[in-house]
């Protein structure tokens, strides 16, 4: 099985995947979290260093855009290209609000007649490989097969499904039949991803889909980011090694960011997956939230660390 590291914008920067790579053995690939081309044909310098080639040494990284603007887009791959990239990925999936109005992300399903346009400009001006990462509509999964006609038309790498619509955002259960119609009808590689977040969930996942060569996980890999090694029957969760990581990334991140408030703010992030190890973590994990200096943070994880690890844990939404 061909395992992928999602793309979660804020966590999953290249800090974080040095830093995963290190202490847990990198995933066959990691996305990299959207970067936006736009009209300044610039990329922020957050982007720039998130896929400096220099910052990835030795991790197979597939760099994700998010635009609907087919120039944009070329512009970007031919930056990418030149850095050594040949395969990127597009975003059709991202439900948020914002990006929706903009018709971006999982609002490229909302045009398909436009959608076939861009993928048309897109495959045609660039001679590198192009997969897509995709939702299986904006309201209803019903919307699929239409979508799907269009991806078929064009040589993509592979279509990366995460098994939900736009309305759904992250809640419910991923449409599973919807999949499989999906995995029956499209002529790419396909790749599935959606709420495998232990073990017995891919297990369970593997027995349903016997051909499926390639799933993406991201908030249970987070969660638990030894679960790759415990998939492939080599894990040995341990908190020495969790702490090495830990560690890495707040040094990481202390070096990098200005001041302690963003520093902060990303390892809280980090926290909010990352608790799911650790039994009885909620009173802990408050603590976490409420520090407002590095201080406050570090006697909080520290007593994070004091808790036993849970065997067999997977992510689970905070209540
Ligand atoms: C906070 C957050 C940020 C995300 N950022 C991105 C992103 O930049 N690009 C993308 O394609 N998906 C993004 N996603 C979606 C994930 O890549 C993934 O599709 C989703 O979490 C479902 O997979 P999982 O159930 O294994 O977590 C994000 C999800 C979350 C929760």
């Amino acid at each position: 099985m061909h395992l992928s590291f999602a793309p979660l914008e804020g966590i999953t920067g290249y800090r974080f995947r040095n830093a995963h790579a290190r202490w847990f053995g990198a995933a066959d690939r990691y996305f990299t979290p959207f970067l936006t081309p736009n009209q300044t044909y610039k990329f922020t310098s957050r982007e720039k260093n998130d896929v400096l080639p220099e910052n990835n040494t030795g991790l197979t990284i597939i760099p994700q855009l998010l635009t609907n603007n087919a120039e944009h887009c070329l512009w970007a791959l031919d930056v990418l290209k030149n850095q050594g990239y040949d395969e990127v990925n597009l975003n059709f999936g991202c439900p948020s609000g914002t990006v929706i109005v903009k018709r971006k992300g999982a609002g490229m399903l909302t045009d398909l007649e436009e959608l076939d346009r861009f993928l048309d400009a897109v495959c045609n001006g660039f001679s590198g490989k192009i997969s897509v990462k995709t939702r299986l509509g904006l309201q209803s999964s019903d919307e699929f097969p239409r979508i799907l006609d269009i991806y078929n038309r064009y040589p993509l790498s592979e279509v990366i499904i995460h098994a939900r619509v736009q309305k759904d955002f992250y809640t419910g259960t991923p449409d599973l039949e919807a999949f499989s119609a999906a995995l029956s009808a499209c002529r790419h590689p396909v790749c599935y991803n959606g709420d495998l977040f232990t073990v017995s969930d891919y297990e369970r996942f593997c027995q349903t889909f016997p051909t499926v060569e390639r799933v993406m996980l991201g908030r249970g890999w987070i969660a638990n980011p030894d679960l790759g090694n415990q998939i492939r029957g080599k894990g040995t969760l341990d908190k020495t090694r969790l702490r090495g990581f830990h560690d890495e990334l707040y040094t990481a991140y202390r070096e990098t960011l200005s001041g302690e408030t963003p520093v902060l703010f990303k390892m809280k992030e980090l926290w909010f997956y990352l608790h799911c190890l650790f039994e009885d973590s909620e009173k802990v994990l408050k603590k976490i939230r409420k520090a407002k200096r590095l201080r406050d943070y570090e006697c909080a994880m520290n007593e994070m660390f004091d808790h036993a690890l849970i065997a067999d844990a997977g992510y689970r939404p905070v209540k």
